[in-house]
């Protein structure tokens, strides 16, 4: 397990090998999963957080045990853009050393080959030097308005070094710069700028607004990497990489917030104004990293922002077209008692916990509590799934009883959803 590291592990030998991707309902999740089946992998081991809350230390061990992942990618955390940061610091430094420690600390002792961990440019000091290299990590104070989830993935990066020098275990470390792509968060305050941008052109162009409202200044740099292009350095650095530095993955091209807003204005179409709010905060000036030491493996990124915003943009159309459609099935099946669903349109208001109200022929009273009953419910809880939903941290089912407002025979049950769309009140199957 040498440094620096042009070791090559097994990983891409053995297809049948059993892979626990954490987070893989996320943009960089999903992305990997896509970017492993589509080389063959048939052995993914996945869990929702409703199935595994990853920060129950208790629940994660006894997965690890029972499981006996080989392969172990990190791409479950408390993720958001500047302004989640700086609003929930508590939840993103606990909720980050949480997941991380116990997803590291049970894979080195079940015997995990090989353990990837994700962290974020934004663990360099907020005035390193450009481009950013992987040795300027802890030489000058962090960018305030992220500084609690940049001290958790700082804390990442030196649990899995920690481990490699005292056990020799093969835990390696990935820098991401900022990523978009399909399944990203379209929230309109807690989402990255990109997906937050093009979800509020596309509002302004249906609704034929004037204006459109962009934070800050408009003059930091940023640089972008389409999550696909992460998945494939992901499965690049499982493969070809074996080091106590962590990498940086990045694009190595950067553009000023104000032309990316003109940029998602073109691809999206929207012929206003932009207005700037300055009193959001801008965050670090400049964060472009020097991902030649990847480069220098053999890795290439591939995808530009433009093809990438185009094919975000295309995908988030086809969601809310899939939510419309839905929706007409919804009130067909409604009336023949069959299946009703209202799922998510991704451009559509969303609350961070909300109640969302099941109705069901086939709740059974007598296993009302706890999660018991969502196996009763699995065809329920797969589509919630499926549609983007996830059940609220530790929420319990609960039977409440006859449905007091559909058919006759039906059920129903209150559970708390993480992300629900303010519209979606109400689920029947
Ligand atoms: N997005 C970006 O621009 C960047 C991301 N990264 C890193 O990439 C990784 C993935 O980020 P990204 O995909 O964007 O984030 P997302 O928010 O899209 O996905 C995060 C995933 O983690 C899961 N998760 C969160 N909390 C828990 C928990 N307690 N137990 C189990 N699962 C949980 C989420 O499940 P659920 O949705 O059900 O809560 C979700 O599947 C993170 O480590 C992030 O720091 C790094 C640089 C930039
Ligand atoms: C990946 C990285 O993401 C976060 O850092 P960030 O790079 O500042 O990410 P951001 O995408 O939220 O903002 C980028 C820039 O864009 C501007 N901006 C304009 N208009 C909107 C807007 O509508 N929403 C957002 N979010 N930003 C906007 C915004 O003011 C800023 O200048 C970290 O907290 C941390 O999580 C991290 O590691």
């Amino acid at each position: 397990m040498g440094d620096p590291a042009h070791d090559s592990s097994d990983f891409l030998t053995d297809k049948s090998a059993k892979i626990f991707v954490a987070g893989h309902r996320g943009l960089v999740g999903s992305a990997i999963v896509r970017k492993l089946q589509s080389l063959g992998f048939s052995n993914l081991v996945l869990r929702s957080h409703s199935e595994l809350d990853l920060t129950r230390q208790f629940d994660v061990d006894s997965f690890f045990a029972a499981e006996k992942p080989r392969f172990v990618i990190l791409a479950a955390a408390k993720v958001g853009g500047i302004h989640a940061n700086n609003t929930y610091p508590a939840d993103f430094i606990a909720i980050n050393l949480q997941i991380q420690t116990n997803v590291i600390d049970s894979s080195f002792r079940h015997g995990v080959k090989k353990f990837l961990f994700l962290g974020s440019s934004c663990i360099y000091p907020k005035l390193a030097p450009q481009p950013i290299p992987e040795n300027a990590l802890l030489t000058g104070p962090l960018e305030p308005t992220n500084e609690w989830y940049a001290i958790a993935k700082i804390a990442g990066i030196k649990m899995c070094q920690a481990y490699r020098i005292q056990y020799s275990w093969d835990a390696i470390s990935g820098m991401p710069t900022n990523l978009y792509g399909r399944n990203d968060n379209f929230h309109p305050e807690n989402s990255h700028v990109l997906p937050a941008l093009m979800r509020r052109f596309h509002e302004a162009k249906v609704n034929n607004a004037k204006q459109v409202v962009v934070w800050g200044t408009g003059s930091p740099l940023r640089e972008f990497l389409h999550v696909d292009d992460l998945a494939d350095a992901v499965v690049f650095s499982m493969d070809k990489y074996s080091g106590l530095e962590h990498l940086n993955v990045g694009s190595g091209k950067e553009v000023t917030i104000k032309d990316l807003a003109e940029l998602v204005k073109e691809v999206v179409g929207f012929e206003g104004d932009l207005v700037w709010d300055t009193s959001k905060p801008d965050g670090t000036p400049r964060k472009l990293m020097d991902n030649s030491k990847l480069l220098g493996l053999g890795w290439t990124p591939k995808i530009s922002l433009k093809d990438g915003l185009v094919d975000t943009y295309k995908w988030s159309i086809a969601m809310s077209n899939k939510t419309q459609s839905n929706r007409k099935a919804q009130h067909t099946n409604y009336r023949t008692g069959e299946t009703k669903m209202i799922i998510r349109n991704v451009f559509e208001p969303e609350v961070t916990y909300g109640t969302l109200v099941i109705h069901s022929r086939s709740l059974n009273p007598q296993d009302a509590n706890g999660y018991k009953s969502s196996y009763l419910l699995l065809g329920a809880t797969l589509q919630l799934a499926t549609y983007g939903f996830s059940l609220f941290e530790g929420a319990q089912l609960k039977c409440e009883g006859k449905s007091p407002n559909v058919h006759p025979g039906y059920r129903y049950l209150v559970v708390r959803m993480k992300k629900p769309d303010l519209s979606c009140s109400s689920f029947e199957f």
